[in-house]
């Protein structure tokens, strides 16, 4: 029956991922050496893999098909012909909320407690809320864009005219269905808006830049925050660094898509190099430093699977370093932005006390952004200001 052969298809799929990929990729390939699988065939195999990955911590001690009926049921809100078929006394209970189909799985399987779905508890941020935590990771965070306001109204009549609906919890930010296809509905677009994550677009709020000033963006990226710091103020130079080539080409497109020419990039390596605008000190800097990345692991379940304990250290000795390297080029008096998308501690709160500790810095402002609450990303932000 067909809905076995999903249920083997992702086993195997499972089984062959080794995680040296994001799964995304590893997706699109197995698609492209299976070309006989159609489109309902990936969208059903990908969503009970995602499903597996989302739910591992808390039931990889059942046999694989047993976990991935149970994931599918915990993972969709509504009734689906997957589980009427193979589940069907769950299936009539799709829509409940994730508690009560916790519930209802512990009469089946035994005591499930949620907060296995926290990773790495101990070292959670101060704030986070350990129940509705543990239960978003049930759930894909929803697709969040930035509109530019010149376009916002022609961009929303579009999506409306396509039928999708959306939110918008702020006035040029919209919040949609995580599954739809927003940016290629809106190539027409391209440049008036910005596929951004809420809580990433939250940062900003610490960044309060102004005309004339000249910032730095060190772990730039592919330029999600230094797009967002010209959207808050055009007449800031743009100077904008990462140790990825190949994120800086996407980086560049991107800026040319917006109509930014005037700004100044390099890559960089902040650990063992400096940068070439060595005589330059800065008016701000962003420093969106690598981090585990555990705020977003609602998006990419997998992550958490393949992460250990340890690297939360060897990513905070990361950013202490990097931090360390960028402040000798910042302006005595301005801002040091510092970005993770991670809930642990060791990345956050304690990496601004240790930082400030060493004397050269003191905290303006930091902030929890607690994205579970409002199905984004979880991150935090901390503006602290150079001596
Ligand atoms: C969180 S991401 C930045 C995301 C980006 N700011 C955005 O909003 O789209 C962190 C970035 O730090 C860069 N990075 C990691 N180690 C670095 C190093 N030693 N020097 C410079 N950049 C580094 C990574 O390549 C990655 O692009």
């Amino acid at each position: 029956m067909r809905y076995h052969h999903y249920l083997r298809t992702a086993e195997k799929i499972i089984g062959e991922y080794g995680y040296e990929t994001p799964l995304p990729f590893f997706l699109r390939n197995y698609y492209r050496a299976n070309r006989r699988m159609g489109s309902t065939d990936r969208r059903t195999a990908g969503s009970l893999v995602y499903g597996y990955f989302r739910t591992k911590a808390l039931l990889e001690h059942l046999p694989v098909d047993e976990h991935l009926k149970a994931s599918w049921f915990l993972c969709h809100e509504e009734s689906t012909p997957l589980l009427a078929a193979l589940q069907p006394e769950w299936d009539q209970h799709a829509t409940l909320p994730s508690a009560d189909k916790l519930a209802l799985l512990e009469g089946v399987y035994g005591l499930l407690d949620p907060l296995r779905l926290l990773p790495f508890r101990d070292h959670l941020s101060e704030g986070i809320d350990a129940g509705p935590y543990s239960l978003s990771m049930l759930k894909q965070p929803r697709l969040f864009i930035r509109l530019r306001p010149e376009k916002a109204g022609e961009i929303k009549e579009r999506l409306e005219a396509e039928g999708l609906s959306f939110a918008q919890p702020e006035p040029f930010c919209l919040s949609l269905d995580n599954s739809s296809r927003a940016d290629q509905l809106l190539e027409a677009f391209k440049g008036y808006f910005e596929i951004q994550d809420y809580s990433s677009q939250l940062t900003g709020r610490c960044f309060h830049p102004a005309a004339g000033e000249s910032w730095w963006d060190a772990c730039a990226g592919s330029g999600g925050k230094a797009l967002l710091l010209q959207a808050l103020e055009p007449d800031v130079k743009l100077y904008l660094s990462d140790n990825r080539a190949s994120i800086l080409r996407n980086l560049k497109e991107r800026l040319k898509a917006a109509g930014i020419t005037d700004y100044r990039l390099q890559e960089t390596d902040l650990i063992s190099e400096k940068p070439s605008w060595e005589k330059e000190s800065f008016d701000g800097i962003i420093l969106d430093a690598p981090c585990s990345g555990s705020g977003t692991w609602g998006r990419s379940p997998e992550m958490r699977a393949a992460f250990k304990e340890e690297h939360i250290k060897e990513f905070r000795s990361l950013q202490e370093r990097l931090v360390k390297n960028v402040l000798p080029y910042l302006k005595p008096g301005s801002p040091l932005v510092y970005i993770t998308c991670s809930v642990f501690r060791e990345e956050n709160e304690q990496l601004v006390e240790a930082v400030c500790q060493a004397g050269e810095l003191e905290v303006e402002e930091q902030a929890l952004l607690k994205g579970y609450e409002y199905s984004a990303d979880t991150m935090f932000v901390a503006r602290m200001l150079k001596r």
